[in-house]
């Protein structure tokens, strides 16, 4: 079953939205010798990032739903209120802003972000649980968790970047999702560039999708992963 635990890109992107990340290098020295560990014990992260709107949960789900046991989304922190269906260490761990920080200052979390006046982040632990599970843990993300994931030079995730076929066909599947204030689109659009403009930039990703047509972008997801992890078995 597809689920989609709050990850850092279900944030919106309002006009109010700035974003600040943070994950200074005591953060980084702390975190960097578990990371090693992880990634020899073959654990790697995977990334997927791209605009709002460009596909990531569509190729997501369907990659869920192709092998149900073998992916799982990290859990994320958040000093917001939950929300009536929201259950606490299912769709958020919920937590306090002092209780978050000094977490942050430990060094336990991968990235972290404030929105809204909220704070938001992926703790090792969180990451760490899907992995236990035996499962791969992949982080839908967006472009700013992505440098500040890349700043731990031990993690060495996998990174997919999922690229519109144009700004115009995105702003095309905004509109038809039909989840967006009109603001709140725009916001999306305006960001959509920088955010191609860094997902293009050689080295940044090991894969760029197309998303253009869906099944061969979702051939090219699926593929590009299962030769990235070659101990995936189904
Ligand atoms: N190849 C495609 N062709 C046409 N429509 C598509 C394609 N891929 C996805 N869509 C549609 O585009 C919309 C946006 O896709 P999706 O919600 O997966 O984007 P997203 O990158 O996860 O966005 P967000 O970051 O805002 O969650 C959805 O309505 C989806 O059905």
């Amino acid at each position: 079953m597809y689920f989609r635990a709050g990850g850092a890109t279900a944030l919106l992107i309002g006009a109010e939205a700035v974003r600040i990340r943070l994950l200074d290098f005591r953060g980084i020295a702390r975190i960097s010798n578990t990371c090693t560990k992880m990634v020899q014990q073959n654990n790697r992260l995977l990334l997927v990032c791209g605009p709002s709107g460009s596909g990531k949960s569509t190729l997501l789900r369907k990659l869920f739903d192709e092998y149900p046991d073998k992916f799982g989304f990290s859990v994320s922190h958040t000093t917001r209120s939950p929300r009536r269906f929201e259950v606490d260490g299912q769709h958020y761990h919920f937590t306090t802003k002092e209780m978050m920080q000094q977490a942050i200052d430990r060094g336990e979390f991968l990235e972290h972000a404030v929105f809204s006046n909220n704070m938001y982040g992926t703790s090792l632990e969180a990451v760490q649980s899907v992995q236990k599970s035996g499962k791969i843990c992949v982080l839908d993300i967006d472009m700013q968790g992505v440098i500040q994931i890349k700043k731990v030079p031990s993690l060495k995730p996998i990174g997919i970047f999922i690229k519109p076929p144009s700004i115009g066909e995105l702003e095309v599947r905004l509109r038809r999702r039909a989840s967006e204030s009109e603001d709140n689109l725009r916001a999306r659009l305006n960001a959509a560039q920088q955010e191609i403009n860094y997902g293009e930039t050689p080295g940044n990703f090991d894969c760029v999708i197309v998303n253009d047509s869906l099944d061969k972008a979702y051939n090219a997801f699926k593929d590009f992963i299962l030769k990235s992890f070659e101990n995936l078995d189904n």
